[in-house]
């Protein structure tokens, strides 16, 4: 990557050995114009992220500094113009204002690679204030079938891909913030005995993808349901778990409450199971179908929550899914 020369033609900002926030600010304008990175700085991006991400613990633990706010974000789908909406509203992420993104980055937006890029810039740029979860769409099955692969390849190619697949299997699969909520993509398990140590233990870097059993693929597909116990996937992959079974981990292991995306909400985010069951989803109108809100979290160092929603805003005319591989939809679970 260090031979590749960027020719004096190139019109967007430069990219040194570390990122800026100039850079930032500048890919973030091209990308609304429809422009792309030059593919030497894709290379750099995801390679210096995929390092940083792979030294972080399974369970990323945060605090909530006085004068900062963490916002917690759900599904982004390759939404990118959503995304922008999120940020004028709530602010760009900054030394203080601090953001965790909840998985599903990717798939079914077709600006999944601006998402990705501009998520992945701002952990460069701030590891310790800018925080990313593994969803299940962060795979390589999910992403062959929902769009990620497809778009990768068109927009830039099939090398960029498979460093995206490397960085999604370095992901942490869950944070927990001030000891009391931990943040994960999809839910519970099927044992009841999971604790916080068992998820801190567990080397994600021994599996790539999640698979069809244990605790990473529970990490990443799960969702709750409202009788008591435990119930069969709707999805095919994976189980659903009661409020019961939600009260008996957050007692276990001390918890106040569990925040998950994975799943569409009307109001964009949901308290279930007595509240100890959060979903939050920062997709509005996702698909460009479901005439969902999207949600955030604000989280202050009094750890109260406080949610806040947002309407999708308009966006080029450019359909969810355009770059997927239809051929493979059939194939998927
Ligand atoms: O694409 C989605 O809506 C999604 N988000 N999380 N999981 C899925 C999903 C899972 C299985 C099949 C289709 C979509
Ligand atoms: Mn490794
Ligand atoms: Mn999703
Ligand atoms: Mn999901």
């Amino acid at each position: 990557v260090d031979s590749m020369i960027v020719k004096d033609d190139y019109d967007g900002m430069r990219l040194g050995e570390t990122m800026t926030q100039e850079f930032i600010d500048d890919m973030t304008e091209r990308f609304k114009t429809g422009k792309k990175i030059h593919l030497k700085y894709v290379y750099q991006i995801v390679i210096a992220v995929t390092k940083l991400v792979h030294d972080e613990p399974t369970m990323k633990e945060v605090a909530v500094p006085d004068d900062t706010t963490l916002t917690v974000c759900g599904d982004t789908h390759g939404q990118y113009f959503d995304l922008m909406e999120l940020f004028r509203l709530n602010g760009a992420p900054s030394e203080k204002h601090w953001y965790l993104f909840n998985g599903d980055f990717v798939d079914r937006g077709s600006w999944s690679t601006e998402i990705a890029l501009l998520l992945y810039a701002n952990k460069w740029l701030r590891p310790e204030a800018f925080f990313l979860n593994r969803g299940n769409h962060e795979t390589d099955d999910m992403n062959r079938a929902y769009g990620f692969e497809g778009e990768c390849k068109a927009k830039y190619n099939d090398r960029v891909f498979r460093l995206f697949s490397e960085s999604f299997s370095a992901l942490p699969l869950a944070t927990l913030i001030g000891d009391k909520f931990l943040v994960l993509h999809g839910g519970l398990f099927s044992d009841d005995n999971v604790t916080l140590d068992d998820i801190r233990k567990l080397d994600r870097h021994k599996q790539r993808q999640p698979g069809q059993s244990g605790l990473m693929m529970e990490m990443l597909w799960t969702d709750p349901q409202t009788e008591p116990g435990r119930g069969p996937s709707k999805r095919g992959v994976g189980m659903q778990f009661g409020p019961d079974v939600t009260a008996r981990f957050c007692e276990k292991n001390g918890l106040e409450a569990i925040i998950r995306s994975h799943e569409v909400r009307m109001d964009g985010y949901e308290e279930e199971h007595n509240g100890k069951c959060i979903t939050v989803f920062s997709a509005p109108k996702y698909c460009d179908m479901t005439e969902n809100r999207g949600a955030y979290i604000n989280i202050g160092s009094d750890y109260k929550l406080k949610f806040n929603q947002f309407d999708a805003v308009p966006h080029p005319n450019i359909r969810p899914m355009a770059y997927a591989n239809n051929s493979m939809m059939s194939s998927l679970v």
